[in-house]
């Protein structure tokens, strides 16, 4: 199956997903000075309950930590979006050493992580359904920078012992995702896509501006999981960042002056 590998890599992902060259496809390059200002774009709104919180999973690609998702307990509202989307789960991208690791970079510069916290319209009555609809999804990026040891990550990183190989999943209680968030919620937005197969070209994606922090020690933290199950490969969960695509006429526009 599909992979971050030399043989199953993003460069290879058109084979099995042709969407993979359409026309709305994700991560992008952000270039700020070509992304105007939209005064009609509304301020993010981000409920999350803690009770929601379930479970952490390690899927061979990333891990997630889930949320019941089957109430508007956790949702996303205003911003460039109508209606409410409900939160399903956040993961992470990252890069086998500080240079690299993020999906989105900013006029090329590419930053060591990158968190996204996946939220479907309950228009909708599934995200299964959602994730097949132009407004299905909304995916709100968050940038990880080198900086002091972040205690709010290091909540979600405490319990990636308990999940090293793939297939693994523990409980995950009572953890509140906007302690995640940075101060300001000053975002880009633009149409695009999943950034992993099937690549479905179904999220509004909402990059937030400011970055969050992350040490060198909680960094290696990510590169310790496994992609693999147990016994299989020696070395790590890393580089599992597809590289920005092609623009293709989209507009990225600005929630700030
Ligand atoms: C098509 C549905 C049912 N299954 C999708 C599968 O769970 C993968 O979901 C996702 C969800 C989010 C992303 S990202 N990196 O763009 O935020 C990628 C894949
Ligand atoms: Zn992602």
């Amino acid at each position: 199956g599909w992979g971050y590998g030399p043989t199953n890599g993003p460069d290879t992902w058109g084979e099995g997903f042709p969407i993979a060259n359409g026309p709305r496809q994700s991560p992008i390059d952000v270039i700020p000075g070509q992304a105007p200002y939209d005064p009609a774009l509304k301020p993010l709104k981000l409920k999350y309950d803690p009770a929601t919180s379930q479970g952490i999973l390690n899927n061979g690609h990333s891990f997630q930590v889930d949320f019941v998702d089957d109430a508007d307990k956790s949702t996303l509202t205003g911003g460039p979006i109508s209606g409410t989307y409900r939160l399903r789960q956040f993961h992470f991208h990252w890069g086998a050493s500080d240079d690299r690791g993020s999906e989105h970079t900013v006029e090329g510069v590419k930053f060591p992580c990158e968190l996204h916290l996946v939220h479907w319209n309950t228009k909708y009555p599934s995200f299964g359904e959602a994730a097949s609809q132009p407004d299905g999804l909304a995916v709100v990026g968050v940038f990880l920078k080198i900086g002091a040891a972040n205690p709010s990550l290091q909540k979600v990183l405490d319990a990636v012992d308990s999940i090293k190989f793939k297939g693994n999943q523990a409980p995950f209680p009572g953890f509140d995702p906007k302690i995640l968030l940075p101060s300001s919620l000053d975002y880009w937005t633009y149409d695009g896509s999943l950034t992993t197969p099937p690549l479905l070209e179904s999220v509004t994606w909402i990059v937030l501006k400011q970055p969050i922090s992350v040490s060198p020690t909680q960094m290696a933290k990510f590169r310790s999981l496994m992609f693999s199950g147990e016994g299989d490969a020696t070395c790590c969960m890393q580089d599992n960042y597809r590289p920005p695509q092609p623009l293709k006429g989209r507009k990225v526009r600005a929630s700030f002056k």
